[in-house]
């Protein structure tokens, strides 16, 4: 059986990397709309109705007007990479190592998560429910992003100015990501989030810092990933690093798309103040590979088909 795929935002970053993903795939058949007709409402709502699953790679208003469009008593499914539904009634989170890949498989709506919130919430939220870390800690996230995390507009933006070493933004404090990372991790307090741009086009380090010997309780850095290796021993995607010392940790300016996620916890010589760090492809298991990833499980498929990790 083949799968009808439409991509709503196929020429754009995410959506092109997932066609990558998907090409020379037989279970999907990708519906296409041409250069045209990519944005006419009318070519948008008749392919949307007409795919079995419809992936929405757009802006966040341009995806609440493809989900207005598609009939609902209609068979089409939806994955949405943007990051309006991340918080909504309705819509399964489609992080499948934290909420159960069968829940995605069943759903008829899922929210892609979105790259910073994989790396934190990957990190935090299996120790937050484990009860080793706090729900109520008041947690900082510093965060470095290749910069094609910001879409055509800063890619085109940091090839024009290349004189951009460092850009760090958000200084609003404000960030969209705010709402779904504590929403997810079930904190009672948003994160102070630091995310900042370097001119390399994908990969980032989702990082956060974390005063243990402050908190209420005894907990060692060891403890939280050993905790972690232990959540996430079954997964293909995720790889929880041991305790080998290793004095720095890169970004390549041209590293290789990649749908794994890397989780890493160092700690000083007692154990008393932790680093916990998250590096990942922001368009690999931050959007394109986990919209495949979810994809695969919504059709019945083995989960990491067409992923690019090691394994495969
Ligand atoms: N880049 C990343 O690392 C990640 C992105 N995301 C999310 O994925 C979504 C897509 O992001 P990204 O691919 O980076 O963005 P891009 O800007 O690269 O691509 C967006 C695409 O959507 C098209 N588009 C805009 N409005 C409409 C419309 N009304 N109808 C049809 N097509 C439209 C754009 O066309 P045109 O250029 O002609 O306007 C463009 O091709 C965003 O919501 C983003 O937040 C999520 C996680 C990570
Ligand atoms: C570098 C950069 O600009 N990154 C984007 C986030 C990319 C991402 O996660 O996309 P969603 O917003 O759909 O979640 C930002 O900070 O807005």
């Amino acid at each position: 059986m083949t799968h009808k795929i439409f991509i709503d935002g196929a020429a754009g970053t995410t959506g092109l990397e997932i066609a990558d993903r998907l090409a020379e795939r037989s279970e999907f058949e990708l519906l296409r709309l041409d250069d045209a007709t990519r944005k006419d409402p009318a070519a948008r709502r008749e392919a949307l109705n007409e795919a079995d699953i419809a992936i929405l790679c757009l802006p966040d208003d341009a995806a609440r007007e493809a989900v207005e469009m598609i009939d609902t008593s209609g068979g089409t499914r939806v994955i949405d990479a943007s990051s309006a539904h991340r918080t909504s009634e309705g819509w399964c989170y489609g992080f499948p190592e934290l909420i159960g890949s069968e829940r995605v498989a069943d759903a008829r709506r899922v929210s892609n998560p979105g790259c910073y919130p994989t790396g934190f919430l990957a990190l935090v939220a299996p120790l937050v429910r484990a009860g080793l870390l706090p729900a109520d800690w008041p947690y900082t996230v510093n965060a470095v992003s290749g910069y094609s995390g910001g879409g055509s507009m800063l890619i085109k933006r940091m090839i024009e100015e290349p004189n951009i070493a460092f850009r760090t933004y958000a200084l609003d404090l404000a960030h969209k990501h705010l709402p779904e990372i504590q929403a997810h991790a079930e904190l009672e307090h948003p994160v102070l989030f630091a995310p900042s741009v370097v001119p390399a086009y994908r990969g980032m380090i989702v990082e956060v810092p974390l005063h243990l010997g402050a908190m209420d309780g005894e907990r060692h850095a060891d403890d939280l990933r050993t905790a972690l290796a232990e959540f996430y021993a079954g997964s293909d995607v995720v790889t929880v690093h041991d305790a080998t010392p290793v004095s720095e940790l890169l970004l390549d300016t041209d590293a290789a798309p990649s749908d794994g996620l890397e989780l890493f916890v160092f700690g000083n010589e007692g154990g008393w103040n932790a680093r916990l760090i998250a590096r990942l492809d922001n368009l690999g298991k931050g959007a394109s590979g986990a919209a495949v990833q979810n994809l695969n499980l919504m059709c019945g498929l083995p989960e990491t088909a067409g992923l690019i990790l090691p394994k495969n």
